[in-house]
Order: C-alpha cells, then structure tokens, then sequence
C-alpha cells in the first residue's frame, strides 16, 4: 500500500471504531433521557477525530495492542466535544451552527447544552478510571495529563485568555500562547499520553511533546487559512466568519502568504521532531501533511 492509502485506511479504521466506543459508552447509560439524547447529539455529529486518531497514531508508533488505547482516546473525544459545546453557547461565542448543523442549545436548549458538556467531561474520567486494561499508575498518570491538558491551566486558561483578547490587537506572540493553550493542550496529550501507554522513552516523549506544539500550530495556522480560501459546505460555518468576527488570527496578523509561510515552517520542525523520536513514526509522519493540507 502507499503512504496515503495506509494513512487513510488508519484514519477511516480508527475513525469508525472512535464512533462506536463513544456510542457504546453513551448508549447504555441509565440517564435522563434529554441529557443522554443532547450528549449523543454532539458526538455523533460529524466531528473528524483528530484528536483520538493522533493519540491511535502515536501509540501505534510504540505498540499495537489497541485495547490499552481506546478509553483514553474516547475521554479525549468527550472532553473536545464538550469544549464545542459550551464554546458555542450564547455567554461565549454564541454560534447557532456546528459542523453544518444547529449546535446544541440550539438544538435543546441553554441548561441542557451545559449539563450534556459537564456530563461529557466529567464521564470521561469515570471512562478511564474503569478501564480495566490499564494498571492503577496508567489510570492515574493519564488522568493527571488529561485534567491538567483540559483544566484551568490548560484549554480553560486559553479559552478565557481568548475571550479576554477580543476586539483587541494581539501580538503573534500572544496569539500563539492564546492557541498553544486553547487547542494545542489537547493535542499534546493525545500525542503523550498516546506514547507513554505504548511505552515510549522519556526521550522520546520529549522529542514527540515538542513534535505536538508544532502540530497544534500548523492545526490552528490551517484553520485561519480555511477560513478565508475553504469552502463554507465543507467547513461547516460560513466563510470569512474570523474577519467578520474580528478575530484574532495568523491571517490578520501575516496575511494570507505570511501565514502558509509559517505552517510550512512548522511543519519542517515537526517532522524534524518526529524523525528524533526514533521509532515507527510513519502514521504521525503522513498526519502532519494531513492536518497542514486539510480542506475542513
Ligand atoms: C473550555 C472551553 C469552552 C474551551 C473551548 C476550546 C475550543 C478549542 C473552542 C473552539 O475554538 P474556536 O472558537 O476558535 O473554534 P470554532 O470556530 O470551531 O468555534
Ligand atoms: C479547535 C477548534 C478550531 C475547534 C474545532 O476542532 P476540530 O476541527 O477538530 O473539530 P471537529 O472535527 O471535531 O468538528
């Protein structure tokens, strides 16, 4: 096979079996019924899970057993759809539509929406915690990365440091501690905690940390790409919605040049990273030309 049909075939295969662990999970939970329906609703609704593809990726790249793999990668999934959720609530950035559809408190409502993300984070560290592939240290050494990637120190901080510089000009600087924070956190601890359950070196845990900071950049450099060359269809929201909004974003402060320069520049580092880790990187290897050329 070449190197794009086997990096399809692992994002096509991973990406079904992320869909039926979550509905798996969700499914058979004795819950209320508009809770468990708005919980469903937002992860079964067309997301690309990139975020538990790469922690697939990066454990693959040390060990093969996908069962030591898969609450980690699902508790990843709940907790980026959670953020979706609340990120679209009226108090933050009040979208109506999510991947093409009415987000969620559109389609339920306000309290429901913030009950199906809290229901979302916290279930997903019940996830791990019961997983009964990993030792008592695995449970709680991926709970401690998880909660701290997502808590207030990490995609909590940028979302506020976010919110804080709206409507203001920031710097390159400040935009990219804003995004390193904001996404890059849970980048990172897909790609780490996807090494460490596979047995990776500290060594090389160093070498792929540093591999997923410029990861979560070249992520977020194509999304204010997409934003003004993609297509509204495939992006699910309206094209021009960030200069509309007056975001801060790659685009405003490089222009449209600038920009590409800069994800072509981190995607040098990144490879460079990747081959340091010294192991079969190949997957993550192709997943970085796939998050830099990404059309939504
Ligand atoms: C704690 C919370 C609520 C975190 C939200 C994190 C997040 C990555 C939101 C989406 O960002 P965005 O607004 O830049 O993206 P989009 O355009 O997809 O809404
Ligand atoms: C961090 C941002 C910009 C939010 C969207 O992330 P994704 O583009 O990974 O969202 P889905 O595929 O899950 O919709």
């Amino acid at each position: 096979m070449i190197v794009q049909e086997k990096l399809n075939h692992f994002i096509n295969t991973n990406r079904e079996l992320i869909g039926q662990e979550l509905q798996y999970h969700l499914k058979q939970l004795d819950i209320p019924e508009q809770l468990k329906a708005s919980m469903i609703y937002s992860t079964e609704a067309g997301g690309k899970r990139l975020r538990p593809i790469l922690l697939m990726a990066s454990f693959d790249a040390y060990n093969h057993d996908n069962n030591k793999v898969l609450s980690s990668a699902v508790a990843l999934e709940m907790i980026h759809t959670y953020s979706l959720i609340h990120d679209d609530l009226p108090a933050m950035d009040d979208d109506d539509l999510r991947r093409g559809q009415p987000t969620n408190h559109i389609k339920f409502d306000e309290a429901t929406a913030i009950l199906a993300g809290d229901g979302l984070l916290t279930l997903s560290f019940e996830l791990i915690s019961n997983d009964l592939h990993l030792t008592d240290g695995e449970k709680v050494q991926i709970i401690q990365l998880l909660s701290t990637a997502s808590g207030p120190k990490g995609m909590v901080a940028g979302q506020i440091r976010d919110m804080e510089a709206e409507r203001k000009a920031v710097t390159l600087e400040e935009l990219e501690t804003i995004h390193t924070l904001k996404t890059g956190e849970l980048f990172r601890f897909a790609i780490r905690s996807g090494a460490y359950l596979g047995g990776a070196t500290n060594e090389q845990i160093k070498h792929l940390d540093q591999f997923a900071h410029y990861l979560g950049l070249i992520f977020q450099v194509q999304d204010d790409i997409l934003d003004v060359t993609g297509d509204a269809a495939k992006i699910g929201k309206p094209v021009g919605s960030d200069e509309a909004n007056d975001k801060n974003t790659y685009v405003k402060l490089l222009g449209i040049e600038g920009a590409v320069e800069k994800k072509e520049n981190y995607v040098t580092k990144a490879k460079k990273e990747l081959s340091d880790a010294d192991a079969d990187t190949s997957h993550l290897m192709s997943l970085v030309d796939y998050f830099s050329k990404r059309d939504h």
